[in-house]
């Protein structure tokens, strides 16, 4: 993710945004920050007329409520967060500070009074890093605003009366949310929408990469409220990690006690010339005695060489079920869990502490447990499960990648080192044992049940009547199809040994019209008629001269009108940009004839059997989409 340096890292951080605000909460879960919500007791009541300018207002508000969270959790509970955030959003207007209305009446004052008019909206926000030293807590604060200008258009009394009846305005800034329906009564918003909703992500992601990535020392800022430092691109920042980067000291974080007041003296890191953190400077000079630095850490590079550790580290735990453990017993210690599952403790606590580094698990004094998104994606029994494809990738794409070396130097698949055994066909390769089918089956399905949605609404299908899909494996797309197509039969056509297993994939009770299977092999036996054929994850499994077999055995069945609908991870043309996809091309190397195409690439082979009008989708989930149409 691109912003997953400077998220990242709080990622191990007990982070707690201390707000009430659904909308805050919101913008922060959509980036993928994960944090405890406790809403600030501090009363907004300071004395407005004693702040020189409205952002001060909101800034200083923002640091009360921060700060309020902050002893509190320290003092009641002894839980010391690591991170609090406050925030607090009004709107300026002819010199006049808003907050949320008390009433109608007050709703009505606001709204009159931006009527047709530009006004300011300013978000402070506060970022408090918490310590507690001998049981004393210490807290280093930043704070910052964020200004949006947005205007209304001239509104009349009864839209206004309308807009306050409908109860938006009443806990909203300035009495109006531009997100929802008041988003009517805006004519323009110049600067960040986000911080008129009430939490200005960019600005704080800029601030978090100035804390973490502090800029050398000719760039620091002195100014209390001074310009956002110039970050260009956030994945671009080298992350200079390793333990020591945590939070320690910045330019513009003001060292509190736990009155909020500023402390002289501190447990500032040094810092050398050029701003880097070190604990002590060695000075080195090359062979014409000029000084030297080493070039600052290469995150990127450190992260895609380790990447491997990572894959094998989630393989492990979902192959050794920790996580449908933790799901229906957790949070556990190591120890509970490497008896329930027969591993070694030492082995065991290292693999999940690995795990809660990695972000996968939540690590408390309680034990071990799953976050939400690995409770809905890597334990085997969730809807969306990806346990499947897990463990085919562990059995049996993590044999075929370590020949990734040998696939290169001789341009085929290696199933023979991997697996000792001559490859015949992929599928039969499969399907040789009962085991084999089910695991590349459960494989195919976790990825189909989770880009059915994106494949099937794509494009508008409901023109089509009769649809088949080709190698639509246990038919979670075609299910998906008719969910949302009523109209639309949907024939799966798959190998025979294929069908024979559908059974352990169909939902119970559910009541969707139902999908017919047929068995067969698409390059030998006669095809279904349809309108529609769909050929998702199929072609990239095989080289152009078998592609080319399949595509006329379909063009013949076609009526002017008919299409096929092909759903694969699409290129770019130049094959520079996707490397998700990029990779996907090494995978089908080392297993398969076949290979990911581009866009143009589909395009060409499927305007040799008649097929035109070729449009794609990209869809931003696993699986593109490419329509085309017999003329
Ligand atoms: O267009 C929109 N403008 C503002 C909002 C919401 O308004 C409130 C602002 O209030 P405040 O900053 O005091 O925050 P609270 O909701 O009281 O929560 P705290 O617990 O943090 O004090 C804020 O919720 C904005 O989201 C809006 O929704 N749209």
């Amino acid at each position: 993710m691109v912003l997953s340096p400077v998220l990242g890292k709080l990622v191990s951080k007990r982070v707690v945004l201390a707000s009430a605000s659904p909308r805050r909460q919101e913008i922060l879960t959509n980036v993928g920050l994960r944090f405890e919500v406790v809403p600030s007791w501090f009363k907004e009541t300071l004395e407005k007329s004693s702040f020189a300018a409205p952002f001060e207002y909101a800034v200083e508000t923002a640091r009360q409520k921060a700060l309020e969270v902050a002893n509190r959790m320290h003092v009641k509970h002894m839980r010391t967060p690591d991170v609090v955030i406050g925030a607090d959003t009004i709107v300026s207007v002819d010199e006049q500070i808003l907050e949320k209305p008390v009433d109608k009446q007050d709703a009505y004052r606001m709204l009159s009074r931006l009527n047709g008019k530009e006004h300011s909206v300013f978000t402070g926000v506060a970022i408090i890093h918490c310590h507690s030293k001998d049981s004393k807590l210490e807290m280093e604060i930043t704070d910052f605003y964020e200004e949006t200008k947005v205007k209304f258009s001239e509104l009349s009394e009864e839209l206004l009366w309308e807009y306050i009846h409908s109860g938006e305005p009443m806990d909203k800034a300035g009495g109006y949310g531009i997100q929802a329906l008041g988003g009517m009564l805006v004519e323009y918003v110049h600067g960040d929408f986000l911080n008129v909703v009430g939490f200005p992500l960019n600005h704080f992601c800029k601030k978090l990469a100035e804390l973490y990535y502090p800029p050398s020392k000719h760039n620091v800022q002195h100014k209390k409220y001074d310009s956002i430092p110039s970050v260009d691109t956030f994945e671009n920042l080298s992350d200079g990690e390793s333990e020591s980067s945590n939070f320690t000291e910045h330019k513009g974080a003001s060292k509190l006690d736990s009155s909020g007041k500023h402390s002289s003296g501190g447990v500032y890191t040094s810092e050398n010339s050029s701003g880097v953190r070190t604990g002590f400077t060695v000075p080195l000079e090359n062979q014409n005695g000029v000084s030297q630095r080493p070039p600052e850490v290469p995150s990127k590079i450190l992260e895609l060489m380790d990447g491997f550790r990572a894959s094998k580290a989630l393989l492990v735990a979902s192959k050794l079920k920790i996580f449908d453990h933790l799901k229906h017993k957790g949070p556990l210690k190591a120890v509970d869990i490497a008896n329930e599952i027969g591993t070694s403790v030492c082995g065991t606590e290292r693999l999940l502490d690995a795990c809660a580094a990695l972000g996968l698990l939540e690590k408390t004094p309680q034990g071990y447990g799953n976050t939400d998104s690995v409770n809905t994606f890597l334990t085997s029994d969730g809807e969306y499960s990806l346990h499947g494809y897990i463990i085919h990738s562990n059995d049996h794409l993590w044999p075929l990648f370590t020949n990734l070396e040998s696939a290169i130097k001789e341009g085929s698949r290696q199933n023979h080192r991997a697996f000792g055994k001559k490859a015949e066909d992929l599928f039969k390769d499969y399907y040789h044992s009962q085991e084999g089918k089910q695991c590349f089956m459960a494989a195919m399905h976790s990825i189909a049940r989770l880009t059915a949605r994106d494949v099937a609404t794509a494009f508008d299908l409901s023109r089509f009547k009769s649809a088949c899909d080709l190698g639509g494996c246990t038919g979670a797309l075609a299910r998906e199809l008719v969910q949302i197509y009523p109209n639309l039969k949907v024939t799966v056509f798959d190998l025979p040994e294929v069908i024979a297993n559908i059974s352990y994939f169909q939902p119970s009770g559910q009541h969707t019209a139902p999908v017919t299977f047929v068995s067969g092999d698409f390059f030998k036996d006669k095809l279904p008629e349809a309108d529609l054929y769909i050929l998702s994850r199929i072609l990239h499994d095989w080289p152009d001269e078998k592609i080319h077999v399949l595509l006329s055995k379909i063009s013949a069945l076609c009526r002017p009108g008919c299409a096929i609908l092909l759903a694969e991870m699409v290129l770019d043309d130049e094959k520079k940009n996707r490397s998700t996809a990029l990779l996907q091309s090494l995978n089908m190397l080392v297993q398969t004839e076949g290979k990911e195409r581009s866009g143009s690439e589909y395009q060409a082979l499927l305007e040799q059997h008649g097929f035109t009008n070729v449009k794609i989708r990209i869809t931003g989930n696993l699986l593109d989409v490419i329509l085309c149409v017999k003329t």
